[in-house]
């Protein structure tokens, strides 16, 4: 593989992606910010070139990438909790406003309880999540066990939360390699900025059906 090759984003799937009206949660590190905020711009641009609307996309950050997999379970839980919970509140509502229709007095409870439910998308779980940081090899081997956790954590956070979960985490020997994988020049080179490719990915896996 050539020098500029690894630089080339994913290959189009030529699906067309449309991603309007999902929620996608990105959790980025605040380790090496310089680099990983030009990740997640580049992320975020995706995103919103698949279609996905600003409103929709929640951004938080951890300290490091070691906190990425616990964080992005908790909020991925959390969304989830408060979606059931606005499914039990809906139910609720309407329920009233039925008995409120019955006794012939229409308007607040039934347009509270609709205005409740036609905005289920903010209040609904993720439908993909965006986990950022970067690996910088030091010299122990603080590196290795870091990239090892965070890695097989990420897959598991996917696999058990059924979240789409796409690993964002950049594991490098040095701060060029970091750098040109975040689309930055490095003397007469410059890279390919890997955020693009995983905001195209998690609609892509966001979107996947039989
Ligand atoms: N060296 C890097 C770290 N180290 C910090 C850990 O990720 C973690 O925050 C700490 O061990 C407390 O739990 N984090 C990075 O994201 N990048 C690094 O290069
Ligand atoms: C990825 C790391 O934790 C690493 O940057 C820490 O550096 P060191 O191994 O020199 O402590």
């Amino acid at each position: 593989m050539s020098s500029s090759d690894f630089h080339k984003g994913v290959k189009e799937t030529g699906r067309k992606l449309d991603g309007s009206g999902l929620k996608v949660l990105v959790v980025h590190t605040r380790w090496n910010a310089e680099i990983v905020d030009e990740l997640v711009r580049g992320s975020l641009q995706a995103l919103e070139a698949h279609g996905v609307q600003r409103q929709n996309i929640v951004v938080r950050d951890v300290p490091g990438a070691y906190e990425l997999p616990g964080a992005a379970q908790r909020l991925i839980r959390q969304a989830q909790q408060q979606s059931t919970n606005l499914v039990s509140n809906v139910v609720e509502d309407l329920m009233a406003a039925a008995g409120e229709l019955a006794g012939s007095v229409r308007g607040s409870a039934v347009a509270a309880a609709a205005d409740s439910a036609a905005d289920p998308i903010k209040q609904g779980p993720f439908d993909a999540a965006i986990c950022i940081g970067v690996l910088i090899k030091g010299s122990t081997m603080h590196f290795e066990y870091i990239a090892d956790a965070v890695s097989h954590g990420l897959m598991r956070v996917g696999l058990d939360t059924g979240v789409p979960t796409v690993f964002g985490v950049l594991t490098c020997l040095d701060s060029d390699q970091a750098k040109l994988r975040a689309g930055q020049r490095v003397g007469a080179e410059t890279g390919h900025n890997h955020g693009a490719d995983w905001g195209a990915a998690a609609v892509e896996m966001a979107l996947l059906e039989i």
